[in-house]
């Protein structure tokens, strides 16, 4: 059986915070607001693979109201959120996900971002995808005032004859 899921996340780009995106810490003059550590692609990944579980989105399991998630590692939480898949039988078929950013320029950490996100998916990193883009300077992302990521998953079970 295979199932497929998309999640699509945006965080606010503010001084004093750290810049996490896909599991790296990217050297730039601002960071991602959030409950958590704001890893905007971790939890666009966390809600495409929740998408296609039929299990709702991260804030559902991880509600930004819960100190318990208070400056959490998104990376935990995606790992959290594949054992429900494993735990269900699921394999990662592959995952392709897209990063709306105008700066920093991502592409130098992306090989370490697929190495982060394969390795927490029991996957290999030709199994994950990860892509960049500006929007032009337009936009809420054109001008710098947050980063967005869209992402696609796809699950494959095996089906009992
Ligand atoms: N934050 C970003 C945005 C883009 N890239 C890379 O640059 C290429 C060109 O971007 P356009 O928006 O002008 O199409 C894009 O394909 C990415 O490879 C990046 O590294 N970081
Ligand atoms: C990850 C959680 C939980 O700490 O908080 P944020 O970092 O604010 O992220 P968001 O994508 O807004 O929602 C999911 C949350 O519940």
């Amino acid at each position: 059986m295979i199932r497929v899921g998309n999640g699509f996340d945006v965080h606010q780009l503010v001084e004093g915070r750290k810049c996490i995106i896909g599991g790296v810490t990217i050297p730039y003059e601002k960071g991602l607001l959030g409950h958590s550590d704001a890893d905007v692609l971790l939890h666009a990944i966390s809600d495409a693979i929740l998408g296609a579980l039929g299990l709702g989105d991260i804030g559902k399991h991880f509600p930004d109201t819960a100190e318990e998630y208070k400056d959490a590692d998104s990376l935990v939480l995606l790992k959290r959120v594949w054992q429900l898949a494993t735990e269900r039988g699921y394999k990662l078929g592959n995952a392709d996900s897209t990063i709306i950013a105008q700066k920093p320029k991502m592409l130098p950490y992306i090989p370490q971002m697929v190495e982060i996100i394969a390795s927490a998916l029991d996957a290999q990193p030709d199994q994950v995808n990860v892509k960049a883009t500006t929007t032009e300077q337009l936009g809420f992302t054109g001008r710098g005032e947050g980063i967005a990521a869209q992402s696609v998953v796809c699950l494959i079970r095996d089906v009992l004859k």
